[in-house]
């Protein structure tokens, strides 16, 4: 059994941060001027990540605060507990082992008397061998064609993480090799990704933890569908023949290998994992099977090394030099004592525009919750808003209501030091005119402009006030050399311990996510009711009856 939850707010440094927080004034350029060691002091380092916390609205009290609550809380005994192979997720009664995914070889770790890493190398061996074979030309079509293009088809977890290191890794992509992802029940989003293929050099995957995900089915029977139409209308297969083409062209990934096989998928093609791998972390299972074979076995062995650099980080750094640890407690701070609703993550990097909508997943499913682990209801707000898009396209979108609005709204930004794609404007480094952006943009948040400093320029009076930053806007930078497959893996797992460390504080199961089942139970209630004219009168609230009538009254056909 897992400890009760502690309510954070009983504990005497929950009191401490109130106190402090009341009438708090944070003054950075105050602090800097005082400090000049405040940059250095305030800057840590996680394997490759170099991390500058000192622009965030904390003096030493507040610090001190925040590590005193993760100690009363017992964070280090919940984290202990992950890494232990016990049951932390409770609603589910499930261990939370996605750090197993990518511990060494030979390493050991014991779930219920059994040591997992040895079934959990099988695995990765197999699929990665498998990667290859794709690579290489060795796994081939119906037609005996060679693949050129692998699509996944997959929701969720089963989406985000591959299409998000995918688009972030396209440099170590083999050349000739592209992958599309499927997600949308929408069908205009498998008509899109469709278009344009050729069926013979064509790969699926499909991917499900579950495998009873009804967009994810629908869409691999559609495109199962596209395919053997397509063979069928060019005669590469006679009518009967089909299981060699499915067997040739779509593969599955599945911890649920009996539904595989229902679906027509040779369970030879399939590859496994585990219900003690949440869907928001399985992106370094086989559900990155799409990215194992774009970048390859030794760049996604790459990638999983980075992972295992940050839990080890995160398992055995003290608190105060703890990079996971200290981003999750200041986001502890600006959300619970200084209002803050949002978080935006801001990578100065174009190749990771999917990421800030991966940790929207990754966070707001782990700790939008409203009860605690044990049942009980949470005494305080949980989950913020992830939300992002790369610089520089932000600063011409929102930035505007981060530097002057009224909200708080604290920011991580990333940048790298060596870019994806060196290119030049004449005499200009590009990435260097980039890079001076994402540098003006954080220190203008953290310092703003005085009115005296506005009135300086000759600003005429009236249009003084709009011209005014207040800065103290708080932001975290995170530089790395380079955006390569061992720094994507630790810049994920860098926000996997972020979301630990949050959701222990609050006591949430921050591993389940029953918030999604409603909905989808609804929906199968309602598709009949769009399908036919039937009376609506029975079922269904006034709301819903008057859009389906709407529906029904639009409808094309
Ligand atoms: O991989 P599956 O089982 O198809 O589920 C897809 C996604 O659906 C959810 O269960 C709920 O949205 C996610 O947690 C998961 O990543």
């Amino acid at each position: 059994m897992v400890d009760a939850p502690v309510d954070p707010i009983t504990t005497a440094a929950w009191a401490d941060l109130r106190a402090l927080a009341d009438g708090f004034t944070p003054d950075l350029r105050g602090w800097f001027a005082a400090d000049p060691e405040r940059a250095t002091d305030l800057t840590r380092t996680a394997g490759d990540l170099h991390v500058d916390l000192s622009r965030n609205l904390v003096d030493a009290d507040v610090l001190a605060a925040l590590l005193a609550l993760a100690e009363q809380v017992g964070l280090e005994r919940h984290r202990d507990d992950m890494f232990a192979a016990r049951r932390i997720n409770v609603t589910e009664d499930r261990a939370v082992l996605h750090t197993a995914l990518r511990l060494p070889p030979g390493s050991r770790l014991e779930l219920d008397g059994t040591d997992v890493v040895p079934e959990v190398q099988e695995v990765l061996t197999r699929f990665l061998a498998f990667a290859d074979d794709v690579r290489e030309g060795r796994w081939r079509g119906v037609t005996g064609a060679a693949i050129t293009t692998v699509v996944n088809i997959g929701i969720g977890g089963s989406d985000l993480g591959p299409v998000m290191a995918y688009e972030a890794l396209k440099p170590f992509v083999r050349e000739g090799l592209e992958c599309r992802f499927i997600s949308n029940l929408d069908p205009t989003d498998a008509a899109e990704k469709l278009s344009g293929l050729d069926p013979a050099t064509t790969l699926f995957i499909v991917s499900s933890k579950t495998f009873g995900t009804l967009e994810t089915l629908t869409n691999a029977r559609l495109c199962r569908s596209w395919l053997l139409d397509a063979f069928r209308d060019a005669g590469v297969i006679e009518a009967g023949a089909d299981r060699d083409a499915v067997a040739r062209h779509f593969v599955a990934v599945s911890t649920a290998l009996d539904k595989v096989a229902d679906f027509g998928i040779d369970p030879a093609n399939a590859f496994g994992f585990w219900d003690w791998v949440g869907g928001r972390s399985s992106v370094d299972s086989a559900i990155g099977l799409s990215l194992a074979i774009a970048i390859g076995p030794d760049g996604f062995r790459e990638f999983l090394g980075g992972f295992h650099t940050m839990d080890e980080h995160f398992r055995t750094a003290p608190i105060e030099q703890n990079v996971p640890v200290l981003m999750g407690l200041l986001n502890v701070w600006y959300a619970n004592f200084l209002g803050a609703q949002t978080h935006a993550v801001l990578p100065y990097a174009q190749s990771l525009h999917r990421f800030p909508a991966y940790l929207q997943q990754l966070t707001m499913e782990s700790n939008g919750k409203g009860v605690r682990w044990d049942g009980s209801p949470v005494s305080t707000s949980t989950g913020e808003v992830f939300w992002g898009e790369p610089g520089t396209n932000g600063q011409h979108a929102f930035y505007q209501l981060i530097h002057q609005g009224t909200r708080l709204i604290p920011a991580d930004f990333i940048a790298f030091a060596t870019p994806a794609h060196p290119l030049r404007d004449g005499d200009q480094d590009v990435h260097q005119l980039f890079l001076a952006n994402f540098l003006a943009q954080t220190q203008a948040l953290a310092f703003g402009k005085t009115v005296d400093e506005v009135r300086a320029e000759g600003t005429p009076e009236s249009i003084v006030p709009a011209r005014v930053f207040t800065g103290n806007r708080p932001t975290t930078s995170i530089m790395a050399p380079a955006l390569t497959p061992r720094v994507l893996g630790q810049l994920i797992a860098l926000y996997e311990h972020i979301t630990f460390t949050q959701g222990a504080i609050w006591g949430v199961d921050s591993f389940d996510q029953w918030g999604v089942e409603l909905g989808k139970q609804l929906a199968v209630q309602i598709v009949p009711a769009l399908g036919d004219d039937t009376d609506l009168a029975a079922h269904q609230d006034p709301a819903t009856r008057a859009l389906i009538a709407y529906y029904r009254k639009h409808r094309s056909s």
